[in-house]
């Protein structure tokens, strides 16, 4: 996939969104038709029922298979990390980058339990984008680069990717980006991030107030990504959309990861159709951007820490589910007995 020379790079990103393809209906009837014949009472599986059957819907495949699950951890830095937004300082982005290699992340030990492949993409780690505050993070050819980038996440057959994020000052980025999409005020998008004090939230707030003044009103979401956004979101938003088009399912962790879904969406609602959202992240404002596109996260656990963990964490489901979908035995392999006739409604 590659960007071509005479087009403009934000053109060619939005012919791909327009070519992207619909579910493979008969893939899910395949899958709910062998559902009913496995050793189980119908509908016991519940809600892991159901992504056997979008693993089947957004890969083409059935029975489903999960055998290449990757996390691609998107790392880079932000120049408005120096605006007191965050807890931490942006030194903390090579330094995680280093954990991330030696395996002493959460990622590390999660990707570890449930066999699930981890990839650092590193960002110009070291060179923040200029402060979204103050001036545009990339400019139109980088941002289209970098989307190309992280469409490169799924070279090698990769069935299966969890979107992951490392960025100190990011969850002020997602908030701006959300706030130029979405609409509303600073405040609803903001949060405490990676544990900021009150003085800090409002240095967040007025961060994404002056964000979003420089959009003066620009909707275009390719033109909010690029102005208010950074490196590991557009690299996230084009993940997604070369996901659609080569039928690979897709797993969104947090708030951060769900600004690039919100690109996507604002691109085309239907667009993140072939996108899980694996946990409501503690970050305030994830579940009022996920109720904003009607998304629903499919566990709470409290976290909030990026590095893609939830989205790891429902990669050991999803392989679970599709393990019980095309291992299981059929009643009649079995010879287990069926419902009995005279409880049939
Ligand atoms: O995505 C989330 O839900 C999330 C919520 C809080 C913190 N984070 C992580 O923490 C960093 C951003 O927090 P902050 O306070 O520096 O904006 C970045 O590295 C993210 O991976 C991520
Ligand atoms: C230590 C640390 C680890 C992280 N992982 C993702 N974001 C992070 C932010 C910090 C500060």
């Amino acid at each position: 996939m590659s960007l071509s020379e005479t087009a403009l790079p934000f053109d060619d990103i939005r012919n791909l969104v327009k070519s992207m393809p619909g579910p493979d209906d008969e893939a899910v009837r395949k899958v709910k038709e062998r559902d009913a014949q496995l050793t189980k009472p119908a509908g016991s599986l519940g809600q892991l029922e159901e992504i056997a059957e979008w693993l089947a819907a957004w890969s083409g495949n059935a029975p489903p298979k999960v055998t290449r699950p990757l996390v691609a951890i998107f790392a880079t830095a932000h120049g408005v990390a120096d605006e007191g937004v965050s807890a931490f300082p942006s030194a903390v982005n090579r330094q995680m980058v280093e954990n991330f290699a030696a395996g002493g992340a959460a990622i590390n030990q999660i990707c570890r339990a449930y066999d699930v492949g981890l990839k650092v993409f590193d960002l110009a780690v070291d060179m923040p984008t200029p402060s979204i505050t103050q001036e545009d993070a990339l400019d139109e050819a980088n941002c289209a680069a970098t989307m190309a980038y992280g469409m490169e996440a799924l070279a090698g057959g990769i069935d299966l990717i969890c979107l992951g994020e490392m960025g100190i000052g990011n969850t002020t980025v997602a908030a701006a980006v959300i706030n130029g999409l979405f609409g509303g005020k600073a405040e609803d998008w903001i949060g405490r991030g990676t544990g900021v004090d009150d003085e800090g939230l409002k240095r967040k707030r007025d961060a994404v107030e002056k964000a979003v003044a420089r959009l003066g009103g620009e909707k275009d979401p390719l033109e909010v990504l690029r102005k208010v956004g950074g490196r590991e979101i557009a690299a996230m938003a084009g993940l997604i959309i070369a996901a659609r088009l080569q039928r690979v399912p897709v797993i969104v962790d947090g708030f951060v990861t769900t600004a690039a879904a919100a690109v996507v969406y604002a691109m085309d609602p239907d667009g993140l159709d072939h996108c899980l959202f694996a946990h409501l992240s503690a970050e305030q404002a994830h579940a009022k951007t996920l109720e904003h596109m009607g998304k629903e996260a499919l566990f709470d656990f409290g976290m909030r820490l990026g590095e893609g963990s939830g989205a790891a964490l429902a990669a050991g489901i999803a392989k679970a589910a599709a393990e019980m979908h095309s291992g299981m035995a059929t009643f009649a392999d079995a010879g287990v007995s069926e419902k009995s006739d005279d409880e049939e409604s």
